[in-house]
């Protein structure tokens, strides 16, 4: 055998090659190991020559857990509307004969992607390729801890009966040119036009949906609309990420490309953490712009905490978590108070909540929790069915689980809003807010517009 770098991780490599000869199965390998550190955006730009259009990145606001990933090992593509079962069943079975060579606590293998906002909605061209889920176990994944070390893990999904040297020389070679590629600068493509679709109309329904809050129907609805962005070329993710990075820091960054099209955006709402017995949920509802001063920005927070409707907004939300999680964790802590979370363009009422729990996935967590009323409503029946019938778009993966989960089942998702689909030289973009008694058309529609500012400005456009 001629093993081109024979470098670590040959040995355990053998195994699975003997595992996947003996089972008659496929079976993963997965290999860890520590590198120089290295920036992941120029990670995931590295990558983009041999595997654009699976490529995935992700990095929660304290960076504690940075991903870049490149190729697909493996790509989990849910159908069925019980999609978070369906996940969860496929990544067990697919783990049971893995063989993972990880000294390190970090990496491992990985799955990142995402879930649709709401299975029986029909589906539009422009998410075909998301269907109910959609999960890629990079071939190449970059994990940068919180202490900045950084690790590269490899997984190679192998068949019986492969060339097992010319597959393991293949990684290296991909490996290297991953990690050595020259930084390129990417050519930037123009906002040619933003447009809205019928924000008058979009008013009404806000207008009809409060007669019906106010008729008992229901208590909260959040409803959203899209804009479409139009540029001159290919618009690349690159270069949002990079922007997103920039300005969003406070926010979860995530793109997760499919071929041509790519779900991206920087949410600042937690769904759901777990790191073993620990768990941590986000309660984000609520909204007033920022100051042009740091007095009036201090005077605007004061007033949204002290807002009936904002609190109302977003009491519903702490109810609806909280009941939730009572029967998933021990020891829940739920603060009596919001707090203000700022980002550039708004800011938000928070209640973090915590607490312990002996359930294996977080995937249990995610299906319990989602959707909560920061972006469905209450009755979540209810509020479901009046968001498939007011909303004229379908919402795809807008306002839907998007995140990360490892073999042990902890990881880390966030509701997918401040998010995009590209798509070719196309970009949708989603913004809502939530509807409750006291809810004005207008003042609902001035919202969704701070809420699409940082997406518009990420692709290079403006919106007033
Ligand atoms: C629906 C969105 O955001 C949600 C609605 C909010 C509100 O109406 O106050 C605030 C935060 C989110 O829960 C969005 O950004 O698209
Ligand atoms: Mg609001």
């Amino acid at each position: 055998m001629r093993i081109l770098h024979q470098s670590q991780g040959f040995t355990t490599f053998e195994q699975a090659v003997s595992k996947a000869e003996k089972s008659n199965r496929s079976v993963l390998y997965s290999k860890t190991m520590k590198i120089d550190a290295i920036d992941p955006l120029q990670f995931y730009e590295a990558g983009y020559s041999i595997f654009h259009g699976t490529r995935t990145f992700w990095q929660d606001p304290k960076s504690e857990a940075v991903f870049a990933g490149a190729g697909a090992a493996r790509t989990f593509n849910i159908e069925n509307k019980n999609r978070f079962d369906a996940l969860s069943n496929q990544w067990n079975a697919f783990l049971k004969d893995a063989v993972i060579d990880n000294e390190a606590s970090d990496g491992g293998p990985v799955i990142l992607g995402g879930f649709s906002f709401d299975p029986e909605k029909d589906k539009s061209h422009e998410w075909t390729s998301f269907k109910q889920g959609y999960f890629q176990l990079p071939a190449f994944m970059l994990t940068v801890n919180q202490y900045g070390h950084a690790f590269l893990t490899m997984n190679i999904v192998f068949n019986k009966g492969e060339n097992a040297v010319s597959v393991w020389n293949r990684m290296q070679e991909q490996k290297e040119a991953l990690l050595n590629k020259a930084v390129t600068t990417i050519q930037d493509v123009n906002v040619v036009s933003i447009k809205e679709y019928e924000p008058e109309g979009w008013k009404s329904s806000i207008t009809s949906v409060v007669k019906r809050i106010d008729n008992k129907e229901l208590e909260k609805v959040v409803l959203a609309r899209k804009v479409k962005v139009q540029f001159d070329d290919k618009k690349r993710s690159d270069s949002v990420l990079e922007k997103l990075r920039d300005d969003q820091s406070e926010s979860f960054i995530f793109s997760f490309e499919a071929g041509d099209s790519c779900f991206i955006g920087a949410t600042p709402e937690r769904l759901i953490k777990k790191n073993h017995n620990k768990v941590l949920s986000t309660c984000l509802a609520g909204s007033i712009a920022r100051g042009n001063t740091m007095k009036e920005d201090q005077q605007l927070g004061h007033e949204l905490l002290n807002d009936q409707k904002n609190l109302g907004e977003h009491e519903i939300v702490v109810r609806m978590i909280s009941k939730s999680l009572e029967d998933l964790c021990h020891q829940l802590t739920v603060p009596k108070q919001p707090v203000l979370m700022k980002m550039r363009d708004i800011q938000h009422l928070y209640t973090p909540v915590e607490g312990k729990t002996d359930r294996a996935s977080i995937l249990e967590f995610v299906k319990e929790l989602h959707p909560t009323p920061a972006l469905g409503g209450t009755p979540t029946h209810k509020a479901m069915e009046m968001i498939r019938d007011e909303e004229e778009m379908d919402r795809g993966f807008y306002a839907a689980p998007v995140g990360w989960l490892n073999a042990v089942g902890d990881g880390e998702f966030a509701v997918a809003i401040r998010s995009g689909l590209l798509s070719g030289e196309k970009a949708y973009l989603y913004a809502g807010c939530g509807v409750v008694k006291d809810s004005d058309a207008e003042s609902e529609y001035q919202e969704t517009l701070i809420k699409l500012r940082p997406m518009v400005r990420a692709v290079g456009g403006t919106i007033s």
